[in-house]
């Protein structure tokens, strides 16, 4: 039986969007759903930061700054934690970010499908001062949006809740020019290949239907929750 049982191929996704876009947070229901490792390049940095490692400290200036760390630095990282995903199917947050990661991360693997939130810019800026992170987990609270049963607390561990530090409206509006001149570039790189799926809107609760509609057609739902209702 075994030999001749048919395995799927692994799914290779990448999720983009500007900061605030919703990838943290349509992320966490993919996973809950499908079942997917996600990778998101920002909770490595920060997770790299806390830890003070050298990658942390270089990141670090480049962060506060709301300007994107260099594309060798960024590669080589994304890359070794990505060959550790080898057997699972896998989702990209935050990387590539650049048309040079894209072209670095194709030598290495071939990509599936490339999830596009496309939400406006003044959808976002209002998100991103109220979004509170638990760091360990990665996972995002918004005090409007999604707040957590206690406030400053982390639902599941009890943790503190902090704000990110390139949150502040400043650094937000650095970041959205980073993202249009750097990162728009990788969404035309995609489009070409044909695996760009846009997804356009100012609302989570509203994308996220049609992202379960689409990503059903290619993993199955692992999820307990009744499927006509994903949430
Ligand atoms: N008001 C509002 N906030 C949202 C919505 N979707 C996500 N958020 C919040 O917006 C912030 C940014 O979302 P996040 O998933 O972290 O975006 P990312 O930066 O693309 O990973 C977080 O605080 C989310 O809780 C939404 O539809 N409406
Ligand atoms: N692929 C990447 N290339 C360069 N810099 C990155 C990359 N991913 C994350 N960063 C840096 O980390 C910061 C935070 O990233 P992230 O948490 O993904 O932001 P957001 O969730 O708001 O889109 C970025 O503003 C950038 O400075």
């Amino acid at each position: 039986m075994g030999s001749s049982m048919v395995v799927p191929p692994l799914l290779r996704a990448v999720i983009m969007g500007p900061p605030g876009s919703g990838k943290g947070t349509v992320s966490a229901r993919i996973i809950k759903h499908f079942g997917v490792k996600h990778l998101s390049s920002g909770d490595l940095l920060r997770d790299n930061m806390q830890k003070k490692t050298e990658v942390g400290i270089l990141a670090k200036s480049y962060i506060d700054q709301g300007q994107l760390i260099p594309d060798h630095i960024m590669t080589q990282l994304m890359l070794n934690e990505i060959k550790r995903l080898d057997q699972h199917n896998w989702l990209l947050d935050g990387f590539p970010r650049t048309v040079a990661q894209a072209e670095a991360l194709d030598k290495e693997c071939h990509i599936d499908t490339v999830i596009d939130l496309d939400v406006p810019f003044e959808t976002i800026k209002c998100r991103l001062t109220a979004r509170w992170i638990h760091p360990a987990s990665g996972r995002v609270y918004n005090l409007e949006f999604s707040p957590p049963k206690v406030k400053g607390i982390d639902d599941i561990t009890g943790e503190p809740l902090v704000q990110r530090d390139d949150d502040k409206p400043e650094t937000v509006s650095k970041r959205l020019q980073a993202y249009d001149a750097q990162t728009k570039p990788v969404l035309e790189y995609y489009r070409k290949k044909g695996l760009l799926k846009s997804f356009s809107g100012t609302e989570t609760n509203k994308i996220w239907p049609h992202i379960y509609a689409f990503l059903q057609t290619k993993l199955p739902d692992v999820s307990q929750k009744d499927a006509a209702k994903p949430r």
